[in-house]
C-alpha cells in the first residue's frame, strides 16, 4: 500500500475503515450502543489531568461520536501508519518539517519552562533566546502595568493598540477575550486589524495620544494592512504630539513585535523596543511568542505565564500519552472519520462559554490555514479529503440561529461542545449559568437521540390526526455526532491547554493526510492581484489584463466613488 506520497490516501489501515465503515455504519446508532452498552460513557470518555504547571483538568467525551471499538482501534492504527509519532517527535527535536519553507515548527519551544524535561530543539537557532524574549515582555508589561512606563508628557499609559492581522491577531483577541475575567480593567484594549479605514479611525476616535501604547505585531513586518494601520497610527500620533519634532516620542508610545528587525527600525521604532520571534514560529501558532504581549499586558505576566505553563502541560501529554489514551489523537482521529468516510464538510465549534465567542473565528485560521491543502508534501494532488470547515458560535445565541440545520438539515454537521463548571460570573446565584449549562447538556442528547415519530404523534395527539406533515416536521432523525469538553473553569492554563490540544489534534491530522500544515500558499495569489489592481485604480484606461467582470466591476466602482 502507498501512502499520501502518492496523492492516494491508502494506508493499510485505510481499507479496513472503509470496509468498517461499508459493513457497520447501519448498525452505528447511538441510541442501540448506549443502550447495549451501560459503560459507553466510561469507555469513550478521557479525564485529563496536568502533570506540568497549574492544575488543569479536562473531561473529553468522545462517546455520542459514530463510533464503536473496532472503528476507534482501526482509526489510532491510521494514525500509527501514517507515523504521527515520528513526525511528533521531529517536530519537538526541531527537524524542517516545514518542508516547503524549509522551516523548524517549534511553536511548542515558545512554552516550554526548563524544568519541564521535554528538552525541545535546544540546538535551533533562537531557542535560546526564549527566555531572554519572555524576560523583556515580563519587564515591559510590568512597567506598563504599573504606570512606570510613562507616555512622552509623563502620564502613565491607559490604552493599548495592538495593530495586526491573521495570526498577529486573532490569537489576541480570542485570548483577551476569553481571560477577561483576569484582565486589569483600567488598561483598555484595542485591536485594529482591517484594511478598511473605519478600523483604525474608529479606535483612534477612542484614543489620547497622551496615554496610547501602539503594539505593531508583525511577524513579516511587510503585511500590507498592518504597515498601512501602522503608518495612520504614527501620523495621527506625530500630529498630534506637535509633528515631525515630536519623532523622538515614538519610542514611549510605539513598540513591535517582529522576526524582521530591519523592517521595524526602518519603520521608526527602536530596536531596544522590539520583541523578538524567530522563522520557526509560524503566524497562526505565535500568541505563545511575543505576538502575546497585548495578552499580557492585559492579564498580567503570572496569568500569561500560567497560559504557557497549561499549553506546555498539553504537549507533555501529546508527547508522552499513548495513542489510545492521548486526547489530540483521539480528536484528530474522529475527525478523519467523519471527513474522509462519511463525507462531512465542516466541525462546528460551540462553546458554551460567552468568554470563548473568538474560540472558533480564532480556530478558522488555526485549522483551515494549517490543512486547507491539496497537495501532499511530496507534490501530488489528493484524491481524498483534507481539512474541514470550521465554523460555530458560542452557546446559546447558535440555538437560536443556525442549530435547526444542525438538528433536521440534510448535512452531517460534527460538532464539538465545550464549557466550564463553573462560571466567573455566578451572579443570582449562578442561575445563568444553570440555564445555560442545562442547555449545553440538552444539545447534544437531542442530536445524538432524537425523537421518534411514535413520541411526535403521542405528544400531539388529537393535533396530529390527519396532519402528516406537522408530525414529521417534528421528528428528530437523531444520530447526529458531538464531542463533549468540560473544564472546571475557564482559567488561564485551561485555556492554554485547550488550545494546544486543538493545534496539535490539526496536526496529527495534517500528518496523515500527508499535507505541509505549516505554509500558507493559497494566501498569495489574491495579495499579488490586488497589487496590481491597485495600480490601475485611477483611470479607466489604466486596467488592463482583467476578465470582464473583473473590468467591469473596477469600472463600477471608477465612475461612482467620491473621494
Ligand atoms: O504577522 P504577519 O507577518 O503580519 O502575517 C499576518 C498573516 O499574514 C498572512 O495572511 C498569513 O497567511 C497569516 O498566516 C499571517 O498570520
Amino acid at each position: 500500500m502507498t501512502s499520501p506520497a502518492s496523492g492516494k490516501f491508502m494506508y493499510t489501515t485505510n481499507l479496513t475503515l472503509q470496509n468498517l465503515y461499508d459493513t457497520t455504519r447501519e448498525s452505528i446508532v447511538l441510541k442501540e450502543l448506549f443502550a447495549s452498552d451501560p459503560q459507553r460513557f466510561a469507555k469513550f470518555s478521557k479525564e485529563y489531568n496536568s502533570t506540568y504547571g497549574p492544575p488543569v483538568q479536562i473531561l473529553l467525551d468522545l462517546s455520542k461520536n459514530l463510533i464503536t471499538e473496532p472503528v476507534l482501534g482501526a482509526l489510532l492504527q491510521l494514525v500509527r501508519e501514517a507515523g504521527v509519532e515520528k513526525v511528533r517527535d521531529a517536530m519537538f527535536a526541531g527537524e524542517h518539517i516545514n518542508t516547503s519553507e524549509d522551516r523548524a515548527v517549534l511553536h511548542v519551544a515558545l512554552r516550554n519552562f526548563t524544568d519541564g524535561g521535554l528538552s525541545i530543539a535546544p540546538n535551533e537557532a533562537g531557542v535560546n533566546e526564549v527566555d531572554g524574549v519572555r524576560a523583556h515582555m515580563k519587564e515591559f508589561s510590568e512597567a506598563v502595568r504599573s504606570g512606570a512606563w510613562k507616555g512622552y508628557t509623563g502620564k502613565p499609559i491607559d490604552t493599548i493598540v495592538n495593530i495586526g492581522i491573521g495570526g498577529s491577531d486573532l490569537g489576541p483577541v480570542m485570548v483577551t477575550e476569553a481571560l477577561k475575567p483576569y484582565a486589569k480593567r483600567d488598561l483598555k484594549a484595542h485591536f485594529v486589524s482591517n484594511i478598511d479605514g473605519t478600523h483604525i479611525a474608529e479606535t483612534l476616535r477612542e484614543c489620547n495620544h497622551e496615554t496610547t501604547l501602539f503594539i505593531i505585531a508583525s511577524k513579516t513586518f511587510t503585511t500590507q494592512e498592518t504597515i498601512t494601520n501602522a503608518e495612520t497610527a504614527r501620523s495621527w500620533f506625530l500630529q498630534a504630539a506637535g509633528g515631525a519634532s515630536a519623532q523622538s516620542h515614538i519610542a514611549k508610545h510605539f513598540v513591535a513585535l517582529s522576526t524582521n528587525t530591519k523592517a521595524v527600525t526602518a519603520f521608526g521604532i527602536d530596536a531596544k523596543n522590539m520583541f523578538q520571534f524567530w522563522d520557526w514560529v509560524g503566524g497562526r501558532y505565535s500568541l505563545w511568542s511575543a505576538i502575546g504581549l497585548s495578552i499580557a499586558l492585559v492579564i498580567g505576566w503570572d496569568n500569561f505565564e500560567d497560559l504557557l505553563k497549561g499549553a506546555h502541560g498539553m504537549d507533555k501529554h501529546f508527547k508522552e500519552t499513548p495513542l489510545e489514551q492521548n486526547l489530540p489523537v483521539l480528536m484528530a482521529a474522529i475527525g478523519i472519520w467523519y471527513n474522509d468516510f462519511y463525507g462531512a464538510q465542516t466541525l462546528a465549534l460551540l462553546p458554551y462559554d460567552q468568554y470563548l465567542h473568538k474560540f472558533a473565528d480564532y480556530f478558522q485560521q488555526g485549522d483551515m490555514e494549517s490543512n486547507g491543502k491539496s497537495i501532499t508534501k511530496g507534490g501530488h494532488k489528493v484524491d481524498y479529503q483534507t481539512g474541514p470547515i470550521i465554523w460555530g458560535a458560542s452557546g446559546t445565541n447558535g440555538q437560536h440561529s443556525f442549530y435547526q440545520l444542525v438538528h433536521q438539515g440534510t448535512k452531517l454537521i460534527p460538532t464539538d461542545f465545550l464549557a466550564p463548571a463553573t462560571t466567573h460570573n455566578p451572579i443570582e446565584h449562578s442561575k445563568h449559568h444553570r440555564i445555560l449549562l442545562s442547555n449545553f447538556f440538552a444539545q447534544p442528547e437531542a442530536l445524538a437521540f432524537g425523537k421518534t415519530e411514535e413520541e411526535v404523534r403521542k405528544e400531539l395527539g388529537k393535533e396530529g390526526e390527519g396532519n402528516e406533515a406537522l408530525v414529521k416536521s417534528k421528528v428528530f432523525a437523531g444520530n447526529r455526532p458531538s464531542t463533549s469538553i468540560m473544564f472546571p473553569l475557564l482559567t488561564p492554563a485551561v485555556l492554554g491547554a485547550l488550545i494546544a490540544l486543538y493545534e496539535h489534534k490539526i496536526f496529527v491530522q495534517g500528518v496523515v493526510w500527508g499535507i505541509n500544515s505549516f505554509d500558507q500558499m493559497g494566501v498569495e495569489l489574491g495579495k499579488v492581484l490586488a497589487k496590481k489592481i491597485l495600480a490601475q485604480l485611477e483611470k479607466p484606461t489604466d486596467v488592463v489584463g482583467h476578465d470582464s467582470s473583473t473590468t467591469g466591476l473596477i469600472h463600477y466602482y471608477q465612475k461612482h466613488r467620491k473621494e
